[in-house]
């Protein structure tokens, strides 16, 4: 919208919104080009699947049967999709009118604020696959809810409803459907309005310590997802498709 100087993502990857190297490509590309253009002044993230899925995860399919110079592509575009969001210089709200678990929740995590919709489900669960979740995963949930929190939900793999998430402060609000995107979308607008400069500034400084250590580990971490994947991308992705079908525990 040219006037009010917002964009709105709608994630549209059909069927479920996974973060498949494709969308993360095209995402990736499209957040750089907005962070350079001036006119913008905030992104408002939301997906097609209105009811349904936010997103739904990495993709499974991205992640088993590759050689490693494919699986080095996908986590790289899996590292560059939470660094860019995680740094980004405007304001940026996730209208969640869905699901949003594991690479989802990370995702709505890596933004500024979080509108929810009631009775859907989000989480990290990696422990639940037998896997630990990626460090900057786990990074950015403490930084959102806190250490202790952070380890009540992730020892176990814990998956929340959106009013769960939202007591802890994962989500910071539970509305129902028709209220996500226009609850959303206030916020924005109150955020596009604090003085830029600061806001960015204020943002790089408190974010900046987990900034600093992702830019220092991430090709150790590109090398051990390798070799994990290698090893035990059968058995993860069984039990991922597990919980698709059977659903979590909660
Ligand atoms: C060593 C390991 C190293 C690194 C691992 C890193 C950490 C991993 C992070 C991840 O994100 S792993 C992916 C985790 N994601 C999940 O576990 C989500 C699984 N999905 C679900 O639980 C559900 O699909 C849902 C999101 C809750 C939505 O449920 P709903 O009933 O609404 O839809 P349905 O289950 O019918 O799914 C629709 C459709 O989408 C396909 N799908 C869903 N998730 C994935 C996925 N992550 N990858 C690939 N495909 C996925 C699902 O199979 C259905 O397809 P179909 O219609 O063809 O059957």
């Amino acid at each position: 919208d040219e006037t009010s100087g917002i964009t709105t993502i709608t994630l549209s990857s059909a069927p479920a919104n996974t973060l498949s190297l494709e969308l993360l490509t095209n995402l990736i590309e499209k957040l750089r080009d907005i962070e350079k253009d001036d006119s913008v002044k905030g992104v408002l993230v939301t997906s097609k699947y209105n009811g349904e899925t936010f997103i739904s995860g990495l993709n499974s399919y991205d992640m088993h049967n590759q050689t490693d110079e494919r699986l080095a592509k996908y986590w790289t575009a899996v590292q560059d999709i939470h660094f860019t969001m995680y740094s980004f210089g405007k304001p940026i709200v996730a209208a969640i009118n869905g699901d949003a678990v594991a690479g989802g929740c990370a995702f709505v995590l890596t933004c500024d604020y979080r509108v929810m919709m009631k009775g859907k489900r989000t989480g990290l669960p990696e422990a639940q696959f037998g896997i630990v979740a990626p460090f900057f995963y786990i990074d950015v949930m403490k930084s959102v809810i806190g250490n202790r929190q952070c380890e009540l939900a992730l020892l176990e793999g814990k998956i929340f409803s959106t009013e769960e998430a939202a007591k802890v402060g994962l989500v910071d609000e539970a509305v129902d459907l028709n209220l996500v995107l226009p609850n959303a979308m206030k916020k924005l607008q109150h955020l596009v309005k604090i003085p830029q400069p600061a806001f960015k500034l204020t943002k790089q400084t408190l974010r900046q310590a987990d900034i600093e250590k992702f830019i220092a580990n991430r090709d150790q971490n590109l090398k051990t997802y390798i070799q994990d994947l290698t090893k035990h991308s059968v058995y993860v992705i069984i039990r991922i498709f597990f919980y698709i079908v059977q659903g979590f525990q909660n």
